[in-house]
């Protein structure tokens, strides 16, 4: 379906209360566009370690919404201009000028699917949901993936990093903890090795239907991994629910300014002698990490490199 799309410029400082206005009119969901500079927060949810620079804030900002082609939309941009006459006159709203276009109504959850195909890392066959196993890869170690709207593809090459640790280390005793397990993708590759069980912990929500789903793709019985949603950095009832000295290998494939603080907490649900596989560090961060690994007590065994990313695999003494 075609929609009618209306940008309105405006000034950064009249953002919110133009998207409370328009709220107050019946439209919903607006889009903003500005060159405000990102907070400590907002890049931490992200997930991504460097962003861009961006261009300087020069004070514009412009709010999209949609309307549908057959509502009348004359009378509502008429609203919406009595609306935005009011506020300027107690306050700068900008221009206020409202450009029209049309959009395509697309499937922005699924249309990234086409960029992901069936690759190998190493001897493992990572395959999404949507396509078939060809019949000379049927003999291989098949790994199902679809990690609807959490992380973990296998495509990424801190994944990669992690499932090479665990290909080395995993045996049919492992109890894993992956934290940060997103799709699930490194606890399915862990019990595809033979792991007795994992448990997963993530702050998004989205792990649990991804992780139940890929589980089931991969023909893995429920009961051999637990998904928890929390933060175990700092929440002490997930902690208790992940367990203490409980784990042969703990997998973390997070950004560097999380395994800072995660690195201390973590080594308490190790057991003795247990693996710290680390990963979704960028290279500069690399010192930043070793350091707190051996600062929280842990043998540094491993560093290992894939493009620009680091993994430290570590051991509880
Ligand atoms: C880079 S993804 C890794 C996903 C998957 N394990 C993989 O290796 O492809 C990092 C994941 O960590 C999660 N995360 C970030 N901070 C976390 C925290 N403090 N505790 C648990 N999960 C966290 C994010 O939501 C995201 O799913």
């Amino acid at each position: 379906m075609k929609w009618n799309k209306f940008t309105l410029k405006t000034v950064t400082g009249a953002e919110d209360i133009i998207i409370a206005t328009l709220a107050e009119l019946g439209v919903e969901g607006v889009e903003i566009e500005d060159k405000v500079p990102l907070t400590e927060d907002d890049k931490k949810q992200m997930f991504v370690d460097i962003l861009p620079e961006g261009p300087a804030d020069d004070g514009i900002a412009y709010l999209s919404f949609y309307l549908e082609p057959d509502a009348d939309n004359e009378q509502m941009l008429a609203d919406i201009r009595e609306e935005l006459k009011d506020l300027s006159s107690f306050m700068d709203v900008g221009e206020c000028t409202i450009t029209e276009s049309q959009t395509e109504d697309k499937d922005w959850i699924n249309n990234w699917k086409q960029y992901f195909h069936q690759f190998y890392v190493d001897d493992i066959l990572i395959i999404p949901s949507w396509e078939e196993v060809r019949p000379e890869d049927a003999d291989k170690m098949i790994i199902h993936i679809d990690p609807g709207t959490a992380f973990g593809t296998g495509m990424h090459e801190t994944t990669q990093l992690c499932m090479r640790q665990l290909m080395k280390y995993v045996d049919e005793n492992t109890e894993l903890l992956d934290v940060g397990t997103g799709s699930g993708i490194l606890s399915i590759v862990a019990l595809k090795l033979g792991a007795k069980h994992a448990v997963g912990t993530d702050l998004d929500p989205c792990a649990i239907n991804a992780t139940r789903e890929n589980m089931e793709a991969n023909g893995i019985p429920a009961g051999q991994m637990d998904v928890m949603i929390g933060n175990i950095i700092d929440d002490k009832a997930v902690q208790d629910a992940v367990g203490y000295e409980k784990y042969d290998i703990v997998a973390a494939n997070i950004l560097a300014e999380v395994l800072v603080p995660l690195t201390p907490v973590i080594v308490d649900q190790m057991k003795k002698g247990a693996l710290y596989i680390t990963s979704g560090i960028i290279d500069d961060k690399e010192e930043t990490v070793v350091n707190a690994v051996k600062a929280a007590g842990l043998t540094v065994l491993e560093v290992t490199h894939q493009g620009e990313w680091v993994s430290v695999t570590a051991q509880k003494n």
